[in-house]
């Protein structure tokens, strides 16, 4: 509701514009019902008093009788184009809330409209984006709006956001945009606004004090009210705020350089560029990495990467197409080993040779790593065939099925491959039949026991499966303990077996959760008992297969050659590695050491998991037993 009571009244409210009014009859009574017809309220463009609303004219406002106010439509215009609008009904109380709430509501007026109040001249409607939202930085920079913050305004933040213009000029707080408080005080008098009335309206807005305060102050210095007008109407025309920013003292002049109204978007000198350049940058370069032409600029093959930089617009060199391309074109050739069911892939240069490519690699390339060597080997077929034969190496499930064995056996696991279907294969060699007793454990040379039996003594590093094997010659589980952990043997363990051998468990060496004084200890001792021990028939060293000898195993090994102790190389847990890998291994070892005398041949492969190999090594150890 507008309580006008002078038309001194009505051009406070509209201070910005030059008043032509024609009051009614009723006017003059103050508590009556405003009834007027304001006619052509204008102002020149080229007005010197007022030199800020050069461009606004305010049509047609009409106050009838039901103490609502209809402003008909505003239309400003600048330089090149106009714009009009329309604001809702108005129930104003105070000019300040009266213009704001009017502005708030502005709409656009339609085709229909602009005709129905006689403006059959107006210009098309500038089309622009419209923005549901308040936009986002990156949205306002990429319009080319720069600097641009979160929206400050009043107006944006409590009027369903959407004025991104608004937000892109209000930059600056407020109060940095109007100045210091004492110009602003200067300024409100300067515009015959009294503050003490101004206030006392304040309180029936029941506004919150800093932001009226703030918004009565702005509307009362007439440019800024202007802007602030015509930012919340620029959703519609974002060229408007280009026209009216830099009318605006204190923010950072951005002017248009030449605006097109009919563009309906507002070009920036400087800027133009920009958007430009990333609209394109991001085709170009796409289009260029899946070696396609860009349909729209044309790219010849020579001149992408400097038209690329140029869109980009970046000091950085152009990136080199070409020698991009070079790099990606070198590739290292692999190929597979066709024997290797491991499925290793072996670089082109190390391929796998008979007996002349090991020969070549050793003696011409220095640096050749030892799997390299390794893969080298070349086993003989009948090994191969061997390992094939007694399923040794790692097998699925569906191996052991197709060869007759019944999987789903229980403990012990040497039962698999030799049990088919439900039958267990019995134990060949009568020795291992009988029972395995545990008989003595030594600790130092004096508490050795008398040599009775034949005796059989099990080396190797620690966790290599010494007293596994035990178990599984013996398929008597348990009783030679064993662990995960290496080093759960620590003293030399004798066990009868029928009281016709006698096996005896030694302490490995190497890595071991021990105290290393009690390790160097037993380590001692084993070498002592397998070069003095009268009754050893055979020291059987087992090996990993997947590790071959160590030092350790060389050194122990020597220590036997030296004291001519008959030994023998067991390879154990061979279900850990593929049967070629063992094949290779077996050869490997048996290279090392064709020339030791006191190697008693085969070497043995062996896996205390599966069973695998175990006959072989029962009867190999059962000729020992003095029948
Ligand atoms: N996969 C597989 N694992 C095995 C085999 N033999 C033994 N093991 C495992 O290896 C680990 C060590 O076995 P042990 O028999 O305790 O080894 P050890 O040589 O007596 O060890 P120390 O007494 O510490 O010297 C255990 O977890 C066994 O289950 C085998 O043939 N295949
Ligand atoms: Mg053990």
């Amino acid at each position: 509701m507008v309580r006008g009571r002078s038309a001194g009244h009505l051009r406070q409210i509209f201070h910005c514009v030059h008043l032509h009014m024609q009051p009614c009859s009723s006017f003059a009574s103050s508590r009556l019902p405003l009834r007027c017809q304001l006619r052509q309220l204008s102002c020149l463009p080229s007005a010197p008093t007022y030199p800020q609303q050069d461009a606004i004219s305010i049509f047609d406002l009409e106050m009838n009788g039901n103490n609502e106010s209809k402003l008909s439509y505003w239309r400003y215009a600048s330089q090149g184009g106009w714009n009009v609008f329309r604001p809702s009904t108005i129930h104003a109380q105070s000019p300040a809330s009266y213009q704001h709430k009017c502005l708030s509501g502005a709409k656009h007026l339609s085709t229909g409209s602009l005709s129905k109040y006689g403006l059959k001249d107006a210009p098309p409607r500038i089309k622009s984006k419209r923005s549901s939202s308040v936009p986002r930085k990156a949205k306002l920079r990429r319009k080319g709006i720069r600097g641009a913050k979160a929206v400050t305004h009043r107006s944006v933040l409590k009027k369903k956001a959407g004025n991104y213009p608004a937000a892109a000029v209000a930059r600056r707080p407020m109060s940095r945009v109007i100045g210091t408080s004492s110009e602003r005080e200067s300024s409100i008098r300067s515009k015959g606004i009294d503050r003490q009335r101004q206030q006392g309206s304040r309180s029936k807005e029941n506004l919150s004090d800093s932001k009226s305060r703030e918004d009565e102050m702005e509307r009362s210095i007439g440019r800024k009210t202007t802007v602030n007008k015509f930012n919340s109407k620029a959703r519609i025309n974002p060229s408007a705020t280009a026209i009216y920013k830099p009318s605006v003292a204190g923010f950072r002049q951005k002017k248009p350089s030449d605006l097109d109204a009919t563009a309906g978007r507002p070009e920036f000198k400087g800027e133009k560029r920009k958007v430009f350049v990333t609209g394109h940058k991001k085709l170009s370069t796409y289009k260029i990495r899946k070696g396609r032409r860009d349909s729209k600029a044309q790219l010849g093959e020579a001149d992408r990467p400097e038209i690329i930089a140029k869109l980009v617009g970046s000091k950085r060199d152009p990136v080199p197409v070409k020698e991009i391309d070079e790099k990606t074109k070198i590739k290292r050739v692999m190929r597979l080993d066709p024997r290797d069911n491991t499925r290793k892939r072996i670089v082109e240069g190390h391929q796998l040779q008979a007996k002349s490519g090991l020969l070549e690699m050793q003696s011409g390339e220095k640096n050749v790593s030892n799997s390299a060597l390794f893969r080298a080997i070349q086993p003989s077929e009948q090994l191969l065939d061997h390992i094939e034969k007694l399923m040794l190496g790692r097998r699925r499930l569906i191996e052991w099925r197709k060869a007759g064995y019944d999987v789903k056996l229980k403990a012990p696991l040497d039962d698999i491959p030799l049990g088919k279907k439900d039958e267990r294969q019995p134990i060949t060699d009568n020795i291992f039949r009988n029972k395995l007793k545990f008989v003595a454990a030594a600790k130092q040379a004096v508490s050795l026991p008398a040599v009775v039996l034949p005796e059989v003594a099990f080396a190797g590093r620690s966790n290599v499966g010494k007293s596994s094997l035990i178990n599984a010659l013996t398929r008597q589980w348990g009783v030679a303990r064993t662990s995960e952990k290496p080093g759960l043997t620590q003293t030399i363990n004798f066990f009868n077996l029928g009281s016709r051998l006698c096996l005896v468990d030694l302490p490995g060496y190497g890595f071991a959760f021990a105290k290393e004084e009690t390790k160097e200890a037993w380590e001692e001792f084993v070498k002592e008992f397998v070069v003095t021990r009268k009754g050893l028939k055979r020291v059987c060293v087992l090996v990993d297969a997947k590790w071959g000898l160590k030092p350790l195993d060389e050194e122990l090994l020597s220590l036997m050659e030296r004291a001519q102790t008959k030994y023998q190389i067991v390879l154990t847990k061979t279900d850990a590695l593929s049967p070629l890998d063992l094949a290779r291994r077996a050869t490997q070892v048996q290279d090392a050491l064709k020339s030791n005398k006191s190697l008693v041949q085969p070497v043995m492969m062996v896996s205390a998991k599966t069973g695998g190999g175990i006959p072989a090594f029962r009867t190999s150890l059962a000729k020992l037993v003095v029948t």
